[in-house]
């Protein structure tokens, strides 16, 4: 088993450390081989992703990603910028299904942004498409205007579009994840403004008629966006594009405690995995040794999951989590009065410690 590990930049590296140093305390034998991406290989090698990263990514069987971006790269050309290192991944690898679980811990409840009785027990999952919609739809760039409000302007457009292969993939993924949970989904759209999204409503159902255990229901993102924090609880899988998952995914991170919570995995067909944190590089605490190393922790569990047929492996790593939780072991994100404030280090000792505990 060969494991790319692409760290990246900002906090990057120092969360993808804890998260190795963890995958290294299990009794399993596989490769682990580094490359740099992101504004780390820009820095070496003028490049966010070099020929030699994505032949390594390529020929592994799982790749373990930290974090890209830092606002000191904006000034470069879009293709330069880490962020095209990701997105760059995904696309070659045909990394279409996102999961990004947002599970709250017992332990976090008092640390969600909501009423600890309205994340108690939550445990939903968004599957975002990945590889399609306004991220990658061409064309895009950069024009003067001949029509609309200003004619003759310069303006900037982005194409937003989806082939019905594109989404019956996802879609499929989506059911098959709800029928092995709860058994219902909800697909997020805007078809009430969007043809690619009344589109994408129509595709998800008729898809529905291949699973007719699973309860499927609609939402427009707007309300989806504001049910999420209204009640949680309600939700089980929610299916829906890539910009949409974006944002709600991180609004969703917030109801677990921190974004430094939600681990993800990406799939592409032949099940090849990248495992990264849903967060990004958060600039603003890089190299402090404050950054929650748990969602990459816990996206190393789902590598071993998913890509790496180590299900009982991964469950170690989930269980270890759960207790330095329970010693009241707690980074900044997710401190709270009473909690033992640790830093990156410690938190990534504590799951090894955990981890040998086990036995
Ligand atoms: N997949 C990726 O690599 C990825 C994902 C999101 C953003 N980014 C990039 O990261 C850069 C910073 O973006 P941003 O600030 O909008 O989002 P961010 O997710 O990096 O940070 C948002 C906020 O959350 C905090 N945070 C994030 N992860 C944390 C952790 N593990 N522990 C504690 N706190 C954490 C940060 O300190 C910051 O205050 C940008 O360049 C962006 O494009 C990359
Ligand atoms: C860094 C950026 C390109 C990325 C995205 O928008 O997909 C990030 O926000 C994420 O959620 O993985
Ligand atoms: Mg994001």
């Amino acid at each position: 088993m060969k494991i790319a590990v692409l760290p990246g930049d900002g906090i990057g590296t120092e969360i993808v450390a804890e998260a190795v140093k963890v995958l290294k305390a299990l009794d399993l034998r596989f490769e682990l081989e580094s490359a740099p991406v992101g504004g780390a290989a820009y820095d070496v090698a003028g490049h966010p992703l070099p020929e030699a990263t994505l032949k390594l990514a390529t020929g592994a069987d799982a790749i373990l990603f930290g974090a890209v971006g830092d606002w000191k790269y904006d000034t470069l050309d879009r293709p330069l910028r880490p962020e095209q290192a990701i997105l760059g991944l995904r696309k070659h690898l045909g990394l279409f299904a996102n999961f990004r679980p947002a599970i709250c811990y017992p332990q976090l409840t008092h640390a969600s942004s909501l009423k600890p009785e309205l994340v108690a027990g939550l445990d939903i999952l968004i599957v975002r498409e990945l590889t399609g919609d306004i991220y990658f739809g061409q064309p895009r760039g950069r024009r003067t205007a001949v029509d609309g409000h200003f004619p003759g302007a310069e303006e900037a457009f982005d194409t937003m579009r989806y082939s019905k292969p594109e989404i019956e993939r996802i879609a499929h993924v989506a059911f098959q994840a709800a029928r092995k949970r709860g058994g219902k989904l909800t697909s997020v759209d805007k078809a009430n403004v969007l043809e690619t999204f009344q589109f994408w409503k129509d595709t998800v159902t008729e898809v529905h008629a291949q699973y007719p255990d699973v309860k499927l229901d609609h939402l427009y993102v707007d309300n989806a966006a504001m049910q999420l924090v209204k009640a949680p609880k309600a939700f089980d899988v929610i299916v829906t594009g890539n910009m949409f998952g974006d944002i709600l995914s991180d609004e969703a991170a917030m109801l677990t405690g921190s974004i430094g919570m939600l681990p993800s995995a990406s799939l592409n067909a032949k099940n090849q995995g990248l495992y990264e944190p849903s967060h990004g590089s958060a600039p603003d605490i890089a190299g402090k040794g404050v950054a929650n190393p748990l969602a990459t922790i816990l996206s190393a569990a789902m590598m071993l999951r998913y890509s790496l047929n180590q299900a009982e492996a991964a469950a170690r790593i989930e269980r270890a989590v759960d207790t330095v939780l329970s010693q009241g072991l707690r980074t900044g994100d997710i401190w709270r009065e009473g909690d033992t404030r640790v830093g990156t280090v410690a938190m990534g000792d504590a799951v090894v410690a955990a981890l040998s505990a086990q036995g």
